[in-house]
């Protein structure tokens, strides 16, 4: 009918989509959010943050940076008062500030600058720094990455000389590439900064230590004598990461007290001796392990929200077919974009569950630092090294993925989905480079196989590698395609190219009369072993969560349905590895592949259920194809007529550019 501006095509399939569903989608709710208590705390929040119009973000992809790290800050002010009127805990406050869902200053100072007091202030330093940081009277940021120097720890170079006569550290930038560079929060909102500086004392260089820096006025904000601070300019694409102020920062001679120093690991007399705690220096990675088992939680999270857009604008969405009265085909029928849909949505399952493990593992190894029980930090720093890397780079992967399977309307900001990949992506840098991250873990695997070698079994994450002369030896003994339906099938296969991809490494790395140059020359495989190794771990963790039990109806199967669509599908996609190991058959691979197929057929019904049971609102999605009741096409139209492009009818640039162009050609052409 002309003129009629409705739809009532997409509000259709998704009604009918999800009278299909055959698990019990409130129940999956439940269990996506880690239980009935934990689901009732993230719906009032979610709905508390998604009705607050200070939290608006519609606008945002259209807004300049500077602009949009005033709103950022307006947001987060806000956000603090609603977390002290309504006296909130520790958790509902981050709550909050995730579904407020924008990068800004607050997180570093929750998520980095306090932790990093916590882990490496001794109880005086804690008592002191940490009251005025929780009721920010002052802000802080994680000033640890230079110009010159991000993934070489190592290699930073401001200084903190110590000075006795006057019991104070003098920070100083002696270079250009010295200049701090990146941190977030440094840029134009943060006071102090946690300052990863060379302890220099008495003329001797005892390496990078933690300072606390106060850099701006509390009076003016102004920065103090000696400092010069600013941000650091536009990031990769609108909206984004630009919400945040990413800064720079130099010293000039700065004079800090000596208590400044975070003086858990070391500590400088008044004399100028420099004095270890007794505890391993590796506890000064803390902050930075806290805030990696974080990303692998936020991955799921991250994908959950693209694979929502991309599944439920793909049951929207029609294209061939039809005619005789009939609709064209939903595109999520077509097997192409099944298979590329599914296997995300499987992984945003598989990535909570690890998630969640994560948190459990971590807060152990919290438990035992807490009792100087140091043993289980070196596993701790290799799944989250490890998971961080290879969540994020799938999860970003997967984002840029799903736009794609949304087709043209993908690119339009109104989808949500440029602004969650420029938000995303630098996740797979910041936190350490996955690359670097990986061979962290490749570290951690070398020396769990000379374990074994000296005949000690590893243990954790590691223990499959106690087995490794049978994993190495003993073939994959599917004959038919429901055998691949098999959980201890499926693991045993992830644990035997793992350990054979990193018995190969260590076999070469043996053999090499210089082991670093010999890691390196090896580093591709030794980051292939790395990868393979998480992989076991988020498959073993999937498998294990499958022994729990499940409220609701047919829950349990649906996602067991998942646990062979996540791993089957990273079967066939690393496939040169199962085969070139000599684990696989291409026979048995083919079996895989079949049962793969079956698998996409059973998820297709439930597919739009298994978004909605992510319970994201549409304020948090922020997408127009994603919305929950399927009225794309007339919201697209309304959302065209909102760009501020349109408030003239004529362009702005008409009169001064377009209207001479056009009247030279209309003369010369005597029209
Ligand atoms: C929305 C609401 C919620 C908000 C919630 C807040 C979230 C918050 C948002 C954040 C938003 C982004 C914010 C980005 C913030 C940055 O990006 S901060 C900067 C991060 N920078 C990095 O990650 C740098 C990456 N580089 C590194 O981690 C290290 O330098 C490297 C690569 C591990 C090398 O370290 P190294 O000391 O030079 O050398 P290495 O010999 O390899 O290591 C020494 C020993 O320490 C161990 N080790 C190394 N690292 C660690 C570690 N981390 N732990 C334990 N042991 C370790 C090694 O295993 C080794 O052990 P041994 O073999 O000697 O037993
Ligand atoms: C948005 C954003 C926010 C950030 N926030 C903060 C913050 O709050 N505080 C802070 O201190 N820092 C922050 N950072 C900095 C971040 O932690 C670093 O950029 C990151 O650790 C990577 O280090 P780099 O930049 O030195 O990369 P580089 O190490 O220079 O990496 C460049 C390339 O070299 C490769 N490479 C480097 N070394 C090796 C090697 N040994 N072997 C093989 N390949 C290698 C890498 O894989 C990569 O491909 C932030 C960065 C970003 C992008």
């Amino acid at each position: 009918m002309a003129g009629d501006l409705t739809d009532p095509m997409g509000p259709n399939a998704l009604r009918e989509e999800r009278s299909k569903v055959e698990f019990d989608v409130e129940a999956m709710k439940v269990v996506w959010a880690g239980g009935v208590e934990e689901k009732n705390i993230q719906d009032r929040i979610k709905t508390l943050v998604a009705n607050d119009p200070v939290f608006d973000k519609k606008s945002r992809p259209g807004l300049d940076h500077k602009t949009l790290v005033k709103l950022s800050m307006k947001k987060a002010a806000h956000a603090f008062k609603l977390f002290q009127e309504q006296n909130m805990t520790e958790h509902e406050a981050t709550l909050v500030r995730y579904y407020v869902d924008e990068p800004g200053f607050a997180d570093l100072h929750w998520g980095m600058f306090i932790p990093a007091i916590k882990g490496q202030g001794t109880e005086e330093q804690q008592k002191k720094w940490l009251p005025l940081a929780q009721k920010m009277s002052i802000i802080g940021c994680y000033a640890q990455t230079e110009l010159g120097h991000g993934s070489n720890v190592q290699g930073l170079e401001t200084e903190a000389v110590f000075d006795p006569s006057a019991d104070e550290f003098v920070l100083h930038s002696p270079s250009l590439t010295s200049t701090k560079w990146w941190p977030g929060g440094l840029g134009k909102a943060s006071t102090h900064a946690v300052v990863y500086a060379r302890l220099i004392t008495d003329g001797k260089d005892y390496g990078v230590h933690a300072f606390i820096a106060q850099i701006r006025s509390l009076e003016d904000h102004h920065p103090l004598p000696g400092v010069t601070v600013g941000d650091i300019g536009v990031k990769f694409s609108n909206g984004g990461y630009n919400t945040m102020d990413n800064g720079l920062l130099r010293f000039d001679h700065v004079r800090i007290p000596r208590e400044n120093l975070l003086m858990r690991l070391a500590t400088v007399t008044k004399e100028g001796k420099y004095v270890k705690s007794g505890y391993p220096k590796q506890l000064g990675y803390g902050a930075m392990v806290s805030v990696r088992a974080h990303i692998i939680n936020d991955a799921s999270d991250f994908l959950s929200r693209a694979v929502t857009i991309a599944t439920r604008y793909s049951a929207v969405r029609r294209q061939f077919g039809g005619g005789d009265g009939k609709p064209e085909i939903q595109v999520i029928d077509y097997k192409s974009q099944q298979s590329r849909l599914f296997p995300i949505l499987a992984s945003s399952y598989a990535f909570r569950f690890v998630g969640e493990w994560m948190t459990t593992l971590y807060d152990d190894v919290m438990a035992r630092l807490q009792v100087n029980d140091f043993t289980t930090l070196p596993e701790v720093h290799a799944c989250t090294a490890g998971l961080k890397s290879i969540c994020t780079s799938y999860t970003a992967k997967s984002i840029e993925e799903c736009r794609i399977l949304c087709g043209g309307h993908g690119y339009l900001c109104s989808s949500g989905l440029p602004e969650l990949y420029g938000a995303y992506v630098p996740s797979c840098t910041y936190e350490g480079d996955n690359t670097i991250l990986l061979f962290q873990v490749a570290r951690y695997l070398i020396k769990s196989l000379s374990q074994v070698g000296g005949g000690k079994n590893p243990t954790g994450t590691a223990a499959y590698l106690g087995n490794i002369r049978r994993l190495a030896t003993e073939n994959c003994r599917v004959k038919q395609g429901a055998e691949w339906l098999n959980y201890q099938t499926v693991l045993e296969a992830f644990q035997a190219r793992a350990a054979r991809l990193s018995g190969a490494c260590a076999l070469k790395l043996n053999k090499a009369p210089d082991l670093e140059a010999a890691f390196e020359e090896y580093s591709t495989d030794m980051g292939e072993a790395a990868q393979a190794h998480c992989q076991v771990i988020i498959v073993d963790k999937f498998a294990e969560k499958m022994k729990s039990e499940f409220p609701g109806k047919g829950t349990k199967d649906i996602l067991e349905v998942l646990f062979f669509v996540y791993s089957l599908d990273l079967i066939t996609r690393h496939a040169a590895e199962f085969l070139s190991t000599g684990y696989l058959t291409s026979e048995q691979l083919a079996l895989a592949k079949d049962q793969l197929r079956a698998c996409f057929r059973k998820v297709r019904p439930n597919a739009v259920g298994l978004v909605d049971a992510f319970g994201h609102t549409d304020h948090y999605l922020g997408s127009i194809l994603g919305r929950y009741d399927g009225d794309v096409y007339p919201n697209l139209y309304k959302a065209a007529w909102e760009e501020p492009l349109n408030d003239t009818v004529v362009a702005e640039g008409y009169e001064p550019y377009l209207r001479p162009i056009l009247k030279h050609q209309l003369r010369q052409s005597k029209l």
